[in-house]
């Protein structure tokens, strides 16, 4: 059973090599963009991000043919998100990655048109004002996801076990139980430096409901496996032609006046 946030409809919309509409028509909130520091306001007022998250609460990982998504039982209020920039409550239901074929490139968000090699995105949804991630992803307030650098260097041990969960499901559509998992495992060791500013989320439906917490400190994690991210597969097991999943990301979007806002100076 797919959680709410993962409904495929709207995900097996997402195709390979996503660069879509230069811009959503109508659209002036899109992300991803590029995070000029210099241009960045200072803002004494955010309060450090508070997150508790259950591991038990992890469900599954799957392959949908854009990313790989590790999603959590959101229906209930055992994995939340709340503090910094966010005025009401907001529910994990998944994480992902993007990244390229090189370490080279593969993040959606630049810093001062710095490229990083991947960047993970924490899915979260607004469960003050809605009941269900549907409806949600199309308020203003909806949702909240926290974006976070990976960069190339020493092996990450929590995320270890992710990557070994990959071969399993190298191709679109498929699926493996995926139990006890702690997303804080993830984060940085400083979580109070990062930037906000409202956007959209950078896949479809790309709709501007998304107050985006993007992390200073990036984590590291190293070459091979980063590599087995490069190892899975856009296409399902049925079709003659494969296609390696990288370069997965949407290109930075315009700010158009927006105020990027940071959490420290
Ligand atoms: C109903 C519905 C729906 C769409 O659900 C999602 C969830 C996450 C994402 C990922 N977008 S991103 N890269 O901005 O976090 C896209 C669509
Ligand atoms: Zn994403």
């Amino acid at each position: 059973n797919l959680t709410a946030c993962s409904s495929k409809y709207v995900l097996s919309q997402m195709h390979p090599m996503w660069h879509g509409p230069l811009e959503v028509p109508g659209g002036d909130h899109q992300s991803p963009i590029d995070i000029a520091v210099k241009k960045a306001v200072f803002d004494s007022e955010l309060k450090p991000l508070e997150s508790s998250y259950d591991p038990q609460t992890c469900q599954q990982i799957w392959n949908n043919g854009y990313s790989f998504l590790v999603e959590y039982d959101d229906t209930t209020d055992k994995n939340t998100l709340k503090g910094g920039p966010l005025q009401d409550k907001y529910r994990l239901c998944q994480f992902h990655f993007h990244w390229g074929e090189s370490n080279d490139w593969g993040s959606e968000h630049t810093v001062d048109r710095r490229l990083f090699p991947a960047e993970l995105h924490l899915v979260h949804w607004n469960s003050d004002r809605y009941t269900l991630f549907e409806e949600a992803v199309m308020e203003e307030n909806g949702l909240a996801v926290i974006g976070i650098f990976l960069k190339v260097g020493k092996r990450h041990e929590g995320l270890q076990k992710l990557v070994d969960a990959l071969p399993a499901i190298r191709h679109k559509d498929s699926v493996v139980e995926f139990t006890r998992f702690d997303p804080a495992s993830l984060f940085p060791s400083n979580i109070d430096d990062y930037w906000t500013y409202h956007g959209s989320l950078t896949t479809p439906p790309l709709t501007e409901s998304v107050t985006w917490i993007v992390m200073k400190q990036h984590i590291e994690v190293s070459h091979d496996q980063l590599a087995v991210f490069r190892s899975l597969l856009f296409t399902s097991a049925e079709e003659e032609v494969q296609k390696s999943m990288v370069n997965n990301f949407r290109v930075q979007q315009p700010l158009r006046g927006r105020t990027v806002r940071s959490s420290f100076t």
